[in-house]
């Protein structure tokens, strides 16, 4: 193995969907290779000894502080070395970061599924989602119809748009399904041309929803998944299972969301963005 340089990266996570951010100022040659050796659970780096190997994603970002407010260029390469066209995690992590090196409390993130709005209070970071849509050329699928409560490979599920593709499927306790054995034939149905991420949501007895989903892109289930949590949201009010436009709550595993679904316009998702440590990753390597 010959390794000639390293870049400093950052990790972060957003209710424990982590991410190595790499300033895309400094140079990394092969992205795809580079998210598939650092992120990979085994044998991916670390910060310490005390921190999970790995990680669900690298984020890419180039800040252009000029502009009022902050823009922050988004890519976010996965895993498998894909790149995603939207996170709604990384768009969290994306403006905490972006707000570390400006003054503002305001960041305008720009993704490959369109411009994003942030908003901060310290570590608290509210990201504007656009609004999900069931349009089946927008999830997109491989039919005119629309999914709202369809039998697909054993689950109940809805399928929506929420900047990536989501599978949902409303279950009495997420706890009890055996995801790793149940989500790759969805993740994989050929209803989804471009795959899908598979979402299970169950209520937590107090208005809310419990999570917990499936990732394209990391091929395994993740602690948070700020995408799904919209889902869920907006799957539940496709539904009728919730009505209105105030806040819901959403808990992966990894913590806690609130997520907005308005009749008309943007949803809303908040969460905490946390900065854990830095560190430095090689750049030329030859892959495992
Ligand atoms: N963890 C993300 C979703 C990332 C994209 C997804 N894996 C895909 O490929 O569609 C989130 O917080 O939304």
């Amino acid at each position: 193995m010959s390794v000639l340089n390293t870049v400093p990266f950052e990790k972060f996570h957003g209710t424990g969907n982590d991410f190595f951010v790499v300033d895309a100022e400094d140079p990394v040659p092969d992205r795809p290779a580079f998210a598939r050796t650092h992120c990979d659970r085994q044998g991916g780096i670390a910060l310490d000894d005390s921190n999970r190997r790995g990680a669900d994603g690298v984020l890419f970002l180039a800040l252009e502080s000029r502009y009022d407010p902050p823009r922050v260029v988004m890519t976010l390469v996965q895993p498998d070395g894909s790149v995603a066209a939207m996170c709604g995690n990384g768009a969290r992590v994306a403006a905490a970061w972006a707000a570390e090196r400006t003054d503002s409390d305001e960041i305008m993130i720009d993704t490959p599924a369109g411009t994003r709005r942030a908003s901060l209070d310290d570590d608290y970071v509210t990201v504007e989602m656009g609004a999900p849509s069931f349009d089946p050329r927008d999830v997109p699928l491989e039919s005119d119809e629309e999914l709202v409560e369809a039998a697909v490979e054993g689950l109940t599920i809805t399928a929506v748009n929420t900047g990536v593709p989501h599978a949902v499927a409303f279950v009495d306790d997420v706890d009890d399904v055996d995801l790793e054995a149940v989500a790759p034939s969805i993740r994989h149905a050929p209803l989804f041309p471009e795959g899908t991420n598979v979402t299970l949501a169950s209520p937590d007895g107090d208005g809310g929803f419990r999570q917990r989903t499936f990732e394209r892109g990391v091929e395994g289930e993740t602690q948070s998944c700020g995408t799904g949590a919209v889902a869920v949201v907006a799957a539940a009010k496709r539904l009728g299972h919730v009505s209105g436009d105030d806040p819901v709550r959403v808990s992966p595993p990894g913590g806690t969301l609130s997520v907005t679904v308005p009749d008309e316009g943007s949803a809303l998702l908040g969460g905490p963005a946390v900065h854990e440590g830095d560190g430095e990753a090689d750049i030329v390597f030859r892959e495992r």
